[in-house]
């Protein structure tokens, strides 16, 4: 049927590998071929378009997509009246949120908003930066960026503010934060008469489904062991507390079988815990998605 088509936009820029490869460990494949704003996704359900983030969610809001993934700064920043689906805690290179901050030279007098008075401010994000002006009774001057912002102080202008997630650009260019103007992390968001149609909004919640399973199982790993009877109190105090382990009867009577979900980072310490506690036939296990 012709109307069982989602219209999803994916992402050009930062965002573009990161989705692609969310997607990929969630079962859907993306394909990207130079010069062509319709990748491939091996859903005949899914119809994607490739589209910069800061104009995804005014498609959404006009209908043009059905749906897309986008930063929150640029909802806020466009004022798009869209239905968020979910937030993916995922950013170009991190799986923590970014942030707009304002920044200076790092021998720059200015010590925090108060003294932007009068000051020429760049950034991509001009409504952000005036609403955060307007906030802290500043007036100074915004002019809009379109990109290599970080270059511009203090030749061209005297602070800007700008995303950041690993903080290397801002270090490349002897810039120090002043401030936080906003936090942001990547959302899924829909048209709000898409979301009406049943069909729209399932397949949608069934995608976030799958994609926040992906990163909810992201730096963590399964452990399955087994151990005697008398010795599971101890075992389990040695387990942490975080989900209630499994526990299975064997078939000799006199052992269980656990299994559990910890962060790969503790891992190292806990399987030579157990099997002082007597634990025996550990196995650890990778985990593609959890579903709680
Ligand atoms: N490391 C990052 N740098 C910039 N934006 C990021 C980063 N990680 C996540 N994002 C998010 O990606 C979106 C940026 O999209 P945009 O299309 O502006 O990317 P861009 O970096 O300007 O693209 P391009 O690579 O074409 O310059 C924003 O919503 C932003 O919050
Ligand atoms: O804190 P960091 O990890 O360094 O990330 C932030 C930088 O990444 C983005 O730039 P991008 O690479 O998209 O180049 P652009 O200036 O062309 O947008 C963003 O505009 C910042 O410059
Ligand atoms: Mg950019």
């Amino acid at each position: 049927m012709a109307d069982k088509l989602l219209k999803l936009g994916i992402p050009a820029g930062s965002l573009q590998e990161a989705t692609a490869e969310l997607f990929r460990k969630a079962g859907y494949n993306i394909k990207f071929s130079s010069r062509s704003y319709f990748p491939s996704i091996d859903d005949d359900e899914i119809e994607c378009l490739s589209i910069r983030a800061q104009e995804m969610a005014r498609y959404v809001q006009q209908g043009i997509l059905d749906a897309g993934i986008t930063g929150h700064d640029w909802v806020v920043e466009t004022g798009a009246d869209v239905h968020e689906v979910c937030e993916l805690v995922f950013s170009k290179v991190s799986r923590r949120p970014v942030r707009w901050v304002l920044a200076v030279p790092n021998d720059s007098d200015i010590k925090s908003v108060k003294d932007l008075e009068g000051k020429r401010i760049a950034t991509e994000a001009v409504g952000l930066t005036k609403m955060y002006l307007e906030k802290h009774g500043v007036n100074a001057d915004v002019e809009f960026s379109w990109g290599a912002t970080e270059v511009k102080p203090p030749r061209l202008v005297d602070a800007i503010v700008e995303v950041t997630e690993t903080g290397s650009s801002l270090r490349a260019n002897n810039l120090r934060i002043v401030d936080e103007v906003l936090e942001s992390t990547t959302r899924l968001i829909a048209n709000k008469n898409a979301f009406e149609d049943d069909w729209k909004a399932q397949k949608l919640n069934n995608i976030a489904l799958m994609l926040q399973s992906c990163l909810a199982a992201e730096g963590k790993v399964g452990l399955m062991l087994n151990v005697r009877r008398s010795d599971l109190q101890k075992v389990l105090e040695g387990l942490p507390a975080l989900q209630q382990p499994t526990v299975s009867n064997l078939s000799d009577p006199d052992w269980v079988a656990i299994n559990t979900i910890l962060d790969e980072s503790v891992v190292r310490a806990i399987i030579p815990a157990l099997r002082e506690a007597g634990a025996t036939g550990i196995v650890e296990f990778p985990i593609n998605k959890i579903i709680d």
